[in-house]
C-alpha cells in the first residue's frame, strides 16, 4: 500500500496538536479490538479500512512490528530529538498510527484528537489475550470516561485454525492450569471465546468441507460470536462487523446459543441457561451467584472439591423480572455488570430469560444446577 499516490501530500499531524471539543459534543468514541493469532490477517484489514471508501472517520493504531506498512517510518519522526507518534491521515478520512506496543499511551494521546473521528480500531498483537484487553476500556473511570469498548473482533486464519487448537505449543501464558493433563488451552482459544465477531479469513486456500469444519469447531468454542467468510479480509460492510458492534450494551446474539450441544472442543465451551423470571430476590441472587462464580471462583452448592478449576472468559445474559423490569448481563472474565436493558424486548415476546457463559470446564460441573438452586432458594 501507498499513501503517496494522492495528488495532495500526506498529512501529518503534530502529536500536541489537540483539537478543542465542545462539552456537550464530547461524545464517547467506540473501540474495536481486532485480534487474531500471527499472520490471521489483521493487518490486512486494516489497510483495507484505511484505503476503502466508506465515508466513516477511523483511527487505526496498528501493533507496530508490521512490515506491510512502508508509512511506519514516517509515522515516528524525530522532535526535539525525541521520538514522538505521529498521525497520519489517509485518502480516504482516516488517520493511522502505528505502535510498539497497543498500550493505554497510544489510545490517550488519540483520544487528544477525539473530535476527529468515530471510531477506533486497535489491533493486538498476534500474541495478545483479548481478556486481558479488554477491561482495560471497560472500567467505568479512566481512559473508559471518553472511549467505550464497542467490541472484539478475532481474524482466524482458515488453514490453520484447527491446527493451531490443537498444538500444544500454543498454550496461553498466564492461566492458571491445575490439570496439565487435560485438553490445552491455546492462544486460538481465548481470542474465539473473547470474540464478538469472527473473521474465518484466508478462506481461499481450503475447500468448501474443510471451511465448514473450521465454522464448527468455532461454533462449538463460542456459540455467541457472529460469523463471517473473508478472503483477503474484505469485508462486506463496515457496521455491525466491525463497527457499532455494541457487544457491552446489547444482548442480541443471545438467541444463537443453546441450540447445539456440540462439545466438539474439549477446552472451552459455550453453556446456556434457561431462566424464569424472577423475583428481585431472585435477581439478587443470580448476583451474588455471579460474584462467587466470576470473583471467587467457586460454584456455589459444588461438592467436587477437587473438580478441575474452571475459567468464565465472557457472560451474557437476559433476565426478566417480576416488577416488569428486564436486565442485562455482561461479563468478560472477572468483571461484569447487570443493568436496565436499554431496548426492552415488546410485549409479545414471552418473558424467558437465559444467561450464557463461555468458557472452560464448563461441561464438567453442573452450573445449570447450581444457579437454578441459587434462584429456587431465594424465591
Ligand atoms: N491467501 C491469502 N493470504 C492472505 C489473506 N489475507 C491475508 N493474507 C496474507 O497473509 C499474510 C499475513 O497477513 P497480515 O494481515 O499481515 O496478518 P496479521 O494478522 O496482521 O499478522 P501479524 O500481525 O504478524 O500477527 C500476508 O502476507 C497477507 O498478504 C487471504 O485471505 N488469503
Ligand atoms: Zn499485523
Amino acid at each position: 500500500m501507498n499513501f503517496d499516490d494522492d495528488d495532495a501530500p500526506p498529512d501529518l499531524i503534530g502529536a500536541d496538536e489537540t483539537v478543542e471539543v465542545p462539552e456537550e459534543k464530547a461524545k464517547k468514541v467506540p473501540i474495536t479490538i481486532v485480534t487474531g493469532y500471527l499472520g490471521a490477517g489483521k493487518t490486512t484489514l486494516l489497510n483495507y479500512i484505511l484505503t476503502a471508501k466508506h465515508g466513516k472517520k477511523v483511527a487505526v493504531i496498528m501493533n507496530g512490528h508490521s512490515s506491510a506498512l512502508d508509512i511506519e517510518k514516517s509515522l515516528t519522526v524525530n522532535k526535539d530529538g525525541e521520538a514522538v507518534e505521529e498521525w497520519l491521515e489517509v485518502g480516504n478520512g482516516c488517520i493511522c498510527c502505528s505502535v510498539k506496543d497497543t498500550g493505554v499511551n497510544a489510545i490517550e494521546s488519540l483520544m487528544e484528537k477525539k473530535g476527529k473521528f468515530d471510531y477506533i480500531l486497535l489491533e493486538t498483537t498476534g500474541l495478545a489475550d483479548p481478556g486481558n484487553l479488554a477491561p482495560l476500556f471497560w472500567v467505568d473511570d479512566g481512559l473508559a470516561s471518553t472511549i467505550y469498548l464497542d467490541g472484539i473482533v478475532t481474524l482466524v486464519d482458515a488453514k490453520n485454525i484447527l491446527r493451531s487448537l490443537d498444538d500444544p505449543a500454543g498454550k496461553v501464558e498466564g492461566h492458571e492450569d491445575s490439570d496439565d493433563h487435560g485438553p490445552v488451552m491455546t492462544t486460538a482459544h481465548v481470542q474465539i471465546s473473547h470474540a464478538d465477531v469472527i473473521v474465518i479469513n484466508k478462506s481461499d486456500l481450503v475447500s468448501g468441507e474443510g471451511l465448514e469444519a473450521v465454522r464448527e469447531r468455532i461454533t462449538s468454542i463460542n456459540e455467541l460470536a457472529k460469523i463471517f467468510v473473508t478472503s483477503q479480509s474484505v469485508v462486506p460492510d463496515l457496521e455491525g462487523f466491525l463497527l457499532d458492534l455494541h457487544a457491552y450494551d446489547r444482548v442480541d446474539e443471545l438467541d444463537r446459543a443453546g441450540r447445539g450441544h456440540s462439545h466438539l472442543d474439549k477446552t472451552i465451551s459455550t453453556l446456556s441457561i434457561p431462566l424464569e423470571e424472577l423475583t428481585t430476590n431472585q435477581l439478587t441472587a443470580v448476583d451474588a451467584w455471579l460474584r462467587s462464580v466470576l470473583w471467587e471462583n467457586e460454584l456455589p452448592g459444588n461438592k467436587a472439591a477437587n473438580g478441575p478449576a474452571f475459567e468464565i472468559h465472557r457472560v451474557k445474559g437476559r433476565l426478566f423480572i417480576e416488577d416488569g423490569a428486564e436486565k442485562m448481563v455482561q461479563g468478560v472474565r472477572e468483571i461484569f455488570d447487570i443493568f436496565d436493558s436499554p431496548a426492552p424486548s415488546s410485549g409479545d415476546v414471552p418473558r424467558k430469560g437465559k444467561l450464557v457463559l463461555i468458557g472452560r470446564h464448563l461441561t464438567d460441573l453442573d452450573f445449570e444446577k447450581s444457579l437454578l438452586d441459587a434462584v429456587r432458594t431465594a424465591a
